[in-house]
């Protein structure tokens, strides 16, 4: 657990200022406060399950990172993984609710044991008195709370400085005030001195004495100069190396046999997925193929080499020859020059890629006290110097942190058009009617809808002909290269945001009109009026970029993720809402072409449209892509083939492991949703924060999540919001509102559910979120670790129902 502490510390330590943690009793409005700073806007929020992170930036580009920490009391105790010297705490207190004792325990707990884990090291305390836009908010109740809260934090007044934010009107929701709790805690942050430590933080010691200089590169290239002299011969016949290896007759397992073996391996795991049951994470499979050889080797000839069977030092190397092997594919026609014959295919990536010849490259990730651990040994763990680089990235990824409000309000456009389009071209499919004629009728309600809402909100883009035109061809263009994968996909039925989960490149980035347009005339006047063709040279929409046969070619394979396709995740929701059904039979049935099949699921009813000026609608599926769309099902898991029965209840499923894709694994993740989905409320009034937030707490909380805390808090919050979207009480006045609503059960079952939020019967979505490593690390089980690929956010409408719902 110790190290588990100092993970945290380390990753939060790198930033010059600490963190912010947001803190406070559920429903104070912490993520309302967050994301009216983040977004000018009041959003609606659902219970945070785990945290979210933004950094937040004041209008003379000072940043703070904040943790909005979901409130519940059951995760309280894990605060405290995130608390380093140099952070501050603005603690939010909801005025009118009427647990105010328990809220100020909860500010007198946290800042004591802030100040506890960081020996007195905390930079600030801010107390925030929210909600005062509610009418009862009056001068006498402020007062109350205020002298409640100063005489809590009395005991404090010589160890850290605090302040209390009780301006008039301060509000989460109105934004009131705001700017200035931001202000105060950024320059509070800023003039913090730390008083000496009691003790020193041995692992700043051990982090700021770097022990010796990495090898030059020059150093490098001539190691494998050296190394081509000396192991041409022994690195001809992988194969045969194995061999010896087993056998004990290797002569010597020095670090470049290390990098040998893991490349073999690699290229045997890619090159044949079948190998392993876990094809699509292929560094965990390597990793446990690489021990089995070692150990084997280890225990045929006991004490001839080093044992160095180490769990995160031989990922921390597969995973770095993995990015190693990615990064020589890439971009395609470096290809050229590629080596296809061992050993020189080996040769040549380690020319490509001299650091894999520096045997102390993991001290960029990894603390050597914690490396060398033995939790670290036994299990993988996450770095706790600097998370390893991600290879994933054609196009580099979105940072989260920084906030910039125009590229904001440009996506917001972007994201708006392409719903708006998905919307429009909905009804071009549920209705077959003629595409030219839906979309212009479709533009002009575009036109008068845009000029309405930017009355009330002025940062909305003024209406641009040639916009909505460039995002309806290119979504119709996602949306055939979709129905190409998926020939029953129904549009009519799935909503924008899950498509976008599912086929999350279908439609582009945002700002894929660059590759189009020049800046002056994507937002130039002309443009507004009438469409302008692309305006870059030799440029037509969509161009394309064919897609490659990715099945077969392992090069690709690396940075690729096989997502089920609709029919399959159909068939598992069918599969997940009747398990553990007694006394049903159940039936599982063949994919069936849906009865009235959509007739422009050929691809062929623009025919008709010949009055679109428009170039033929092709598939802009991108060929590499983090995630691969699948489009053979004899490549997809198991699931498609041999159809499991599911257990009768009185069978428990035979013992599983992790990384079974078997029918097994789907029922694990079958009796997860129905564990959570069963405690879900069936009523619409008691869908709501509190209702919520219990259930999902208890649900990460309890003792079967033990070990498993990453990935319990990943499904809740999942699937509650799946859930309060798709059956809160409906948005008023940006609340969620009850009245009205009626008292009766409502008539959910899960499969319903599930049909509405296909996503969710795909048990390797976390892929989308969480890199690999992250993931199946032993720190991933032990604490809450945020996701590293893409940013989940607690508010409602991120995954919206479509934009004619
Ligand atoms: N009137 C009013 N309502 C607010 C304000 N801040 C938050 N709310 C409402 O309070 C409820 C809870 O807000 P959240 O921001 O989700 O609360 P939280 O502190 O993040 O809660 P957890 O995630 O459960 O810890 C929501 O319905 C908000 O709309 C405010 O300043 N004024
Ligand atoms: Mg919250």
């Amino acid at each position: 657990m110790a190290s588990l502490i100092n993970f945290v510390k380390s990753k939060l330590r790198r930033k010059l200022n600490g963190p912010c943690l947001v803190l406070g009793l559920d429903a104070a409005g912490k993520t309302t406060f967050l994301y009216r700073y983040l977004l000018g806007e009041f959003v609606t929020t659902i219970p945070t399950i785990g945290f979210n992170v933004e950094t937040l930036k004041t209008w003379d580009k000072k940043e703070v990172t904040c943790w909005d920490v979901g409130g519940c009391d059951k995760i309280r105790p894990l605060v405290r993984h995130y608390f380093v010297p140099g952070m501050s705490i603005l603690f939010i207190i909801d005025i009118h609710d009427n647990r105010l004792n328990e809220a100020l325990e909860e500010l007198d707990y946290q800042v004591r044991e802030a100040g506890n884990a960081t020996d007195g090291r905390v930079a600030f305390v801010g107390i925030m008195l929210n909600k005062q836009d509610l009418p009862d908010s009056t001068p006498e109740l402020l007062e109350t709370v205020k002298m409640r809260v100063q005489s809590t934090m009395l005991s404090y007044r010589n160890i850290v400085k605090y302040r209390i934010f009780d301006a008039q009107g301060l509000s989460a929701k109105t934004g009131e005030g705001l700017q200035e709790v931001i202000q105060t805690v950024i320059q509070e942050m800023e003039a913090w001195v730390p008083r000496a430590s009691p003790d020193n933080d041995i692992h700043d010691e051990t982090r700021t004495l770097t022990p010796d200089t990495p090898p030059t590169r020059e150093e490098l290239l001539k190691r494998i100069e050296d190394l081509k002299s000396t192991k041409a011969i022994a690195y001809q016949s992988p194969e045969l190396f194995l061999a010896n290896m087993l056998n004990g007759k290797l002569s010597t397992w020095d670090h470049a046999d290390h990098l040998y073996v893991a490349c073999i391996i690699l290229n045997k795991i890619l090159e044949d997925p079948a190998q392993t049951t876990t094809p699509q994470q292929p560094v965990i499979a390597a990793v446990d193929m690489f021990l089995d050889y070692l150990v084997t080797m280890l225990q045929e000839v006991p004490g001839k080499f080093r044992n160095t069977a180490h769990r995160t030092l031989t990922t921390f190397w597969v995973y770095q020859v993995y990015i190693a092997m990615y990064k020589i594919q890439e971009p395609p026609s470096a290809h050229t020059k590629k080596q296809d014959n061992w050993p020189d295919k080996f040769f040549f990536l380690l020319e490509n890629n001299p650091d894999l010849m520096n045997g102390g490259l993991w001290k960029e990730n990894y603390t050597k006290n914690y490396l060398f651990s033995p939790e670290a040994k036994d299990n993988l763990v996450t770095p706790d110097v600097e998370a390893l680089p991600q290879f994933n990235n054609e196009k580099p990824q979105k940072k989260v942190t920084g906030y910039d409000a125009k590229r904001h309000a440009e996506d917001q456009t972007a994201r708006r058009l392409k719903r708006w389009a998905y919307a429009t071209l909905q009804v071009v499919k549920a209705t077959n009617s003629r595409r030219g004629l839906v979309i212009k009728n479709a533009l002009t309600s575009l036109q008068s809808e845009t000029i309405r809402q930017r009355i009330s909100n002025p940062r909305i883009e003024p209406y641009s002909e040639t916009q909505a035109y460039f995002w309806i061809q290119i979504v119709h263009a996602g949306m055939e290269g979709i129905l190409k994968k998926s020939s029953s996909f129904d549009f009519s039925k799935v909503p924008y945001e899950t498509v976008e989960i599912l086929y999350p490149e279908a439609f582009g980035d945002e700002d894929l009109w660059k590759e189009y347009y020049k800046e002056e005339d994507w937002k130039g006047v002309a443009g507004r009026m009438n469409f302008v063709p692309p305006t870059k040279k030799g440029k037509v929409i969509p161009n394309v970029s064919p897609i490659l046969d990715i099945f077969q070619d392992w090069k690709t394979a690396v940075s690729d993720v096989v997502v089920p396709t609709i029919e399959e995740l159909k068939q598992r929701a069918t599969w997940i809402s009747n398990y553990e059904m007694p006394k049903k039979e159940v039936v599982v049935e063949e994919p069936k072409p849906s009865k009235e099949p959509i007739a422009t699921s050929t691809g062929t009813f623009h025919e008709a449209d010949d009055d679109d000026d428009w170039v033929d609608v092709k598939d802009i599926t991108p060929h590499v892509s983090k995630v691969k769309i699948s489009d053979n099902a004899d490549q997809a898991p198991n699931y498609g083939k041999a159809l499991p029965k599911p257990e009768p209840p009185s069978e428990k499923p035979p013992a599983r492991s992790e990384k079974d894709l078997t029918p097994q694994g789907w029922q694990e993740h079958a009796e997860m949703i129905h564990t959570i989905f069963e405690k879900l409320p069936k009523k619409q009034t008691r869908i709501n924060h509190k209702d919520i937030s219990h259930i999902a707490y208890y649900e990460v909380n309890k003792e079967s999540s033990k070990n498993k805390l990453t990935k319990m808090t990943f499904w809740v919050r999942m699937i509650i919001e799946a859930y309060v979207d798709t059956y809160g009480p409906p948005i008023i006045n940006g609340e969620p509102n009850t009245a009205g609503v009626s008292d009766q059960a409502l008539d959910i079952d899960l499969h319903d559910f599930l049909s509405k939020n296909l996503e969710l019967c795909w048990e390797d979505l976390w892929l989308v979120y969480f890199t690999e490593l992250t993931w199946k690390s032993a720190t991933a089980g032990e604490t809450i670790l945020g996701c590293d690929r893409k940013q989940l956010r607690s508010v409602r409408g991120w995954k919206e129902r479509s934009a004619t719902a």
